[in-house]
């Protein structure tokens, strides 16, 4: 028996292991757990729960790895992963640049400060009131995803708009098929046969200017040899010198105790060499880096708390689930729970954690390792919940979304408010 299957029999908490918590989180008295700074059994009595909580300092921190790996390259933060304008202003702050892909994500941008010149605009089906917002703002590089869409780009952009392609570099990022986007086959890019045309299609539009190419292999790829070869294929594709070679974003964040961060410093050093060989082949210039991290950056400064709400044989139901956190229905991701704020010593039993909605799919952890005596007003907190979880947040059987807390150095600040009924029916025009 390890020591930490023997800690919970002696009535003693349980250590925390791996790289799921934000940076220095710590066990705190009475089975809490200190994140930056502050306690998280009193954050669920001051704020009620289901409830977000994001460590601001973990943010920043992996904001800064990025930016210190890569010096010479512009970071953009993939503003989708985290669409809240706290977190859009910290990343500003950090010196990132801001990846949209909305007219709403320009406004999440707008009100956090950050200008149009440090913001690219994506996406496959670009509204004309996104292009308008983006255009209103000063959104500096519009990323073209299909030749179709340059005519309304080209009506509504204003003279000296700068764009970039975005291709399929046909790199499989071994990741789930529903967050793979660099092979043939899924909606996003132009093939690479088809970007001689894109490229003479820019040129035909006097207010549009080429500056470089895009591509984006996937989400929660943990392969560093997958950028290393989407590299060399961009360089390959390049029409001649440009300014921008943008790789996009996708890098992995551990979700259970034993796996691994992205190797920031690793991915830097191959794609940069790779650049570098690759560029001197083709005696081009080398093109400025863009790269677009989120999930990597914000789902490890996340947690969400739960309050046990029934119990029942291998099961324990909270009073959230998939419309706080989708993620499991939608890519079968799983999540690793830990009972807060009392020692028990009943032993360990295989339990799932399900949430309170009319879907048996709405699972937010299988077989997790929890005390068998667990009961109705326990609290459970779970770790990676920073990305993509308030992005896809839905009010599935009119439930209320949780509210948003970010922690610092022992402040917590509510980000985004609890909704209330009267939210929900705002819109309900009878
Ligand atoms: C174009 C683009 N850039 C960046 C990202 C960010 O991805 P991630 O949050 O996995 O880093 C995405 C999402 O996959 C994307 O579609
Ligand atoms: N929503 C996905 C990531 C999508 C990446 C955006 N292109 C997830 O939660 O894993």
């Amino acid at each position: 028996m390890t020591l930490a299957e023997l800690l919970p029999s002696l009535g003693a908490v349980e250590p925390l292991t791996g790289q799921c918590w934000p940076r220095g989180t710590h066990l705190g008295p009475d089975a809490d757990l200190v994140v930056d700074g502050t306690g998280l059994v009193g954050l669920a009595a001051r704020f009620g729960t289901p409830c977000h909580v994001l460590s601001e300092g973990h943010a920043r921190a992996a904001a800064r790895d990025f930016r210190r790996a890569l010096p010479r390259a512009e970071v953009l933060f993939a503003g989708k992963s985290a669409p809240i304008r706290a977190v859009y202003s910290w990343m500003a702050d950090e010196g990132l640049s801001l990846d949209v892909c909305s007219a709403g994500e320009v406004e999440v941008g707008r009100a956090a400060g950050v200008p149009g010149a440090r913001m690219v605009l994506h996406g496959n089906a670009k509204t004309d009131d996104d292009l308008k917002a983006a255009v209103a703002h000063g959104v500096r590089r519009v990323v073209v995803d299909s030749a179709s869409e340059l005519p309304a780009l080209a009506a509504l952009c204003p003279a000296g708009q700068e764009v970039l392609i975005r291709v399929i570099p046909e790199v499989d990022a071994h990741t789930h098929a529903a967050i793979t986007t660099g092979v043939r086959g899924q909606k996003f890019g132009v093939p690479a046969e088809d970007l001689p045309a894109v490229a003479a299609a820019i040129a035909r539009h006097p207010n549009l200017t080429l500056v470089g190419l895009h591509c984006h292999i996937g989400s929660q790829v943990t392969r560093v040899a997958a950028y290393e070869t989407a590299v060399r294929r961009m360089v390959h594709l390049l029409p001649g010198p440009l300014r921008d070679l943008d790789l996009g974003g996708g890098f992995a964040a551990p979700y259970h105790p034993g796996e691994p961060t992205f190797d920031v410093q690793g991915f830097a050093t191959r794609v940069q060499i790779a650049l570098q060989q690759e560029c001197a082949a083709r005696r081009l210039p080398q093109p400025t880096l863009l790269v677009e991290p989120g999930r990597s950056i914000v789902a490890n400064a996340g947690i969400t708390l739960y309050r046990v709400v029934s119990v029942k044989p291998g099961f324990a139901a909270v009073d959230g689930g998939m419309s706080d956190n989708p993620r499991p229905s939608l890519y079968g991701a799983r999540y690793a729970p830990r009972l807060l704020g009392r020692t028990t010593r009943a032993h360990r039993t295989p339990t799932t954690v399900v949430g309170r909605h009319c879907e048996s799919g709405d699972i937010i952890a299988e077989n997790a390792p929890l005390p068998a005596d667990l009961h109705p007003g326990d609290l459970l907190a779970v770790p990676a919940t920073g990305a993509y979880h308030t992005a896809l947040a839905s009010n599935y059987n009119m439930v209320c979304r949780p509210p948003v807390i970010s922690v610092h150095n022992g402040h917590a600040t509510p980000r985004i408010r609890r909704e209330s009924l009267s939210d929900l029916m705002a819109r309900d025009l009878g």
